[in-house]
């Protein structure tokens, strides 16, 4: 049941920009307060992105004042704190959908509202694209404004810097919010994010500095250049924006981004000034909530909760693959002092929380940094270090040009434990790990194994550890069917070996990884064989062969795009090997999978026990009368 806007009267008089703007500015701190109650008690209903919303509440509030949205352009970073924009931008009705099948998305996005400039959800892209609408605008002679609002964590990636150098340069009208928690979904880290945090602590060094601007503007010539020399003197040992403004941007700030009457008064001081300007505000990820105050990280994303009694722990069920990782990767660290492991910035979802506490020397955590975190490991591993680089399947993406790069052509033994790999769920398109698979199976010296369940995943793991290449282990989000850990076994499995699983007739369900549970479901009414393949580089050419000789029809299933995927490699070898037998694929479809479940989304998808039955029943009797 969703939240009742009859019991928010002044939220209730505010169903989109235009009314908000119409309010007097003395009514926003009351607005901001309903606003930020209304995103609480909706979120603990339906669960989401929580800590960062409530941090964003009053910013979001004085840029929808200020700016004239949706002609100007607000461009949000990540876009897990946009929910107090939703429910601004005539969506608060439907924020309980949100993240739920046929609902809202999680993320801004484009086809939703004219109000969600920018399609987001992975990090550090909101400066290139509000850039990129500042400079069409400038182009077109057209008055609009853009605005890139990015958390101290998205400020962490490259792709943030690059855009940052360039924005400088390319003079364009452009406005970065620095939303500054001092929290990334971990603490933040990095060289930066210290400098932000003395920037805040010397809060002081900002009166100086308006002061000091103040007082030279009324100085006559040479004096006044040598009082200007004196400030950029200054500027480096005393005012913090010297970063930015030595990237060509005006640097404002520190303010307080929970003071909806000064953020309305900055923002409009700053609506009018031309060229790149760079807004540092200082929020509390989690604000008005004090269990998310304390404990931003456990509320960055909540499931179903009390706000009365706050999170529960959540007990029982089988293992998830995160937190099997982050014990296997204790127990290999034990057994071997070569291992360090890396996380780009996934510290919690990648099971590793435990780890960098025991072996804090032998744990980096590069913040949102994946294309550095792939070079990093590869410069490890070339000296005699085993790396093992967490990373979700969506967000290694960003680092594919370093994994070929960097590591596979020259070979270098970097351990990638891929978590999320197959459908997410809620989070949806940008980050379904829909691709690792095809984009990892071309690259020559890879080795690419797919677990069947928690104990496969164990002794994948310690096989890739152990290899003296480049190695991909792919784990789906969730738990698996929860076979017991081998705890004790850090063994290596033999590469490019898979395995029977069920004898039968005619069809064979060749299975990748998260596969094979449902397809040994479906098999109890189609009696047909099933292989868990295991790998899928290389592929176990001698299980394929005997498959081809005795089945009719070979059936490939896998959690990733069939193009390209595992089942193509099958397919590739068949022709290779000039085996004729008839060969089809199930696998993620040729468009984007929106959010829902996993399980609504492997349903809608057919990779689940009944659509696998169907699809190879469907498959067969079509090649019984001759048809494709
Ligand atoms: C490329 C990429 N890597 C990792 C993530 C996962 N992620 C989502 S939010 C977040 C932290 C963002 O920190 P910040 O920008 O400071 O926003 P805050 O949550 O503090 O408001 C991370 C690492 C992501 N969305 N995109
Ligand atoms: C917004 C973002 O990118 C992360 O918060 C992501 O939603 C985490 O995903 P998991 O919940 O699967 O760890
Ligand atoms: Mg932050």
């Amino acid at each position: 049941m969703s939240v009742s806007i009859d019991d928010y009267p002044l939220l209730a008089q505010v169903p989109d920009p235009e009314a908000l703007r119409a309010l007097p500015a003395r009514r926003l701190p009351a607005l901001a307060k309903e606003l930020r109650h209304y995103l609480l008690h909706s979120v603990a209903r339906s669960g989401g992105h929580l800590a960062a919303g409530l941090g964003a509440v009053e910013l979001t509030v004085a840029l929808h004042y200020v700016y004239n949205t949706p002609e100007d352009r607000l461009v949000w970073d990540v876009g897990h704190q946009c929910y107090p924009h939703k429910i601004l931008t005539g969506r608060r009705d439907r924020l309980g959908t949100i993240r739920k099948y046929g609902g809202l998305s999680g993320f801004p996005k484009r086809a939703e509202s004219p109000y969600d400039t920018f399609g987001v959800g992975h990090s550090s892209t909101s400066i290139s694209a509000a850039l990129g609408m500042a400079l069409a605008a400038r182009q077109a002679g057209e008055k609009r404004k853009a605005v890139a609002i990015i958390g101290d964590g998205g400020m962490t990636a490259g792709e943030a810097f690059e855009a940052l150098n360039h924005a400088g340069d390319a003079g364009a009208d452009l406005l970065v919010v620095l939303n500054d928690n001092e929290m990334s979904i971990s603490e933040n880290v990095g060289a930066l994010s210290h400098h932000l945090t003395k920037i805040l602590s010397g809060r002081w060094y900002n009166q100086l500095r308006s002061g000091s601007k103040e007082v030279l503007r009324h100085l006559p010539g040479p004096v006044h250049e040598l009082a200007r020399r004196t400030e950029e003197h200054l500027k480096g040992m005393v005012v913090p924006g010297t970063l930015f403004e030595e990237l060509g941007f005006q640097y404002f700030g520190p303010v307080d981004g929970h003071n909806v009457d000064s953020l309305v008064e900055v923002l409009g001081n700053l609506l009018h000034q031309p060229g790149p300007r760079l807004l540092h505000v200082v929020t509390c990820k989690g604000k008005g909530y004090r269990p998310a105050e304390q404990d931003p990280i456990a509320y960055h994303g909540v499931g179903q909760f009390d706000p009365g009694q706050g999170l529960t722990k959540s007990s029982g069920g089988s293992i998830p693959y995160n937190k099997l990782f982050g014990k296997w990767l204790c127990a290999m660290a034990e057994q071997d002092p070569r291992l360090v492991a890396i996380t780009p910035a996934m510290r919690e979802g990648s099971g590793m929380v435990e780890y960098a506490k025991r072996f804090p020397e032998r744990y980096h955590d590069v913040g949102i940094a994946e294309q550095h975190a792939v070079t990093l490991a590869a410069g490890l591993a070339c000296e005699s270090v085993k790396p093992v680089l967490a990373i979700y399947s969506t967000f290694l993406q960003r680092g594919y040009d370093q994994l070929v790069h960097d590591v596979a052509i020259q070979n270098l033994p970097v351990l990638f434990a891929i978590d999320r790999a197959g459908l997410v769920g809620a989070d949806g398109p940008t980050h379904h790990g829909s691709f690792d698979l095809s984009y990892l199976r071309c690259i020559p010296n890879m080795t690419i194994a797919a677990p069947s369940d928690e104990a496969e995943c164990w002794r994948l793991l310690s096989t890739g550890h152990h290899h003296e290449g480049p190695f991909a282990v792919r784990y789906p989000r969730g738990s698996g069917p929860g076979t017991p850990l081998p705890e004790q076994d850090l063994e290596p499995l033999p590469i490019g070996k898979g395995e029977i699983r069920r004898k039968g007739h005619r069809i064979a369900l060749l299975a990748f990884g998260s596969m094979v549970t449902p397809a040994l479901d479906a098999a109890q009414y189609l009696d047909c064989t099933v292989a868990d393949m295991r790998f899928v580089r290389p592929l176990d050419q001698a299980l394929i062969r005997s498959l081809a000789a005795e089945h009719d029809l070979l059936i490939t299933v896998e959690e990733n795009a069939v193009a390209g995927g595992a089942g193509s490699g099958v397919a590739e070898y068949l022709a290779e090997a000039g085996l004729q037998v008839p060969i089809r694929h199930l696998g993620l479809p040729d468009r984007f999978v929106d959010h829902g479940s996993p399980d609504e989304l492997l349903t809608e998808v057919g990779l689940d026990a009944e659509g696998i039955r169907l699809d190879a029943e469907r498959l067969f009797q079509a090649l019984g009368r001759g048809q494709d």
